[in-house]
């Protein structure tokens, strides 16, 4: 067990890897896990897809900001963020401010290998999700920068091998207090 001071909040694109790495990564700190997805659906008791289905985003994204103001507030967590948490700039001043932000980032291809079998992920349901990917990238890439304390490449990374080189990473970043 690796013992860090503070949270760590993952950013990132759908598929980065942010939910299964930040599982992981809290198991070998022994900090909480969370995901602002699944506390969404957790409190509403449905999945995600449905309300963008009956809310649409607009609805969906104010929940999102909610539930992150809420756990941010936590002490010693992990929380995996959902790929558009980066939207507004509430969200970003509250991650950047109480935790250190890991941007974790992967190649178009390995992205939608990820996420192509998960009907979960209302945005990627249409046609082309791989140019929906490259649009989201585009327009997002600058604001996971904007936050993250640290940049991290997941593509063709063995997830544990990963998470321990993270880690000595991690080492050398004050905690926010
Ligand atoms: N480094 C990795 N290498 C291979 N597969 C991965 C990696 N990281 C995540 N995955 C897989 O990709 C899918 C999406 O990962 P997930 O953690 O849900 O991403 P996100 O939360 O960023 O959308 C999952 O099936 C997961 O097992
Ligand atoms: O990129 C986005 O806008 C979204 C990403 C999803 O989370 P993951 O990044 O964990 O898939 C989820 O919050 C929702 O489908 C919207
Ligand atoms: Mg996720």
């Amino acid at each position: 067990m690796e013992n860090m001071a503070g949270n760590f909040f993952l950013v990132g694109l759908m598929g980065a890897g942010k939910t299964t790495v930040g599982r992981a990564l809290a198991r070998k700190t022994g900090k909480t896990f969370y995901d602002s997805d699944h506390e969404i659906e957790a409190r509403t008791g449905v999945r995600v897809a449905t309300i963008f289905d009956i809310e649409g985003e607009l609805r969906f994204r104010d929940r999102e900001s909610s539930v992150i103001a809420d756990l941010v507030r936590m002490n010693n967590i992990v929380l995996a963020t959902g790929g558009g948490a980066v939207l507004r700039p509430e969200n970003r001043a509250e991650l950047a401010r109480h935790g250190v932000v890991i941007y974790l980032r992967a190649s178009i291809d390995d992205l939608l290998a990820r996420t192509m079998h998960d009907k979960n992920r209302p945005l990627l349901q249409i046609a082309d999700p791989r140019a929906k990917l490259q649009s989201l990238l585009e327009q997002r890439d600058p604001l996971y920068r904007e936050v993250a304390d640290i940049v991290v490449d997941t593509s063709q990374q063995n997830v544990n091998l990963l998470v321990s080189r993270l880690l000595d990473q991690l080492h050398h970043i004050p905690a926010k207090t």
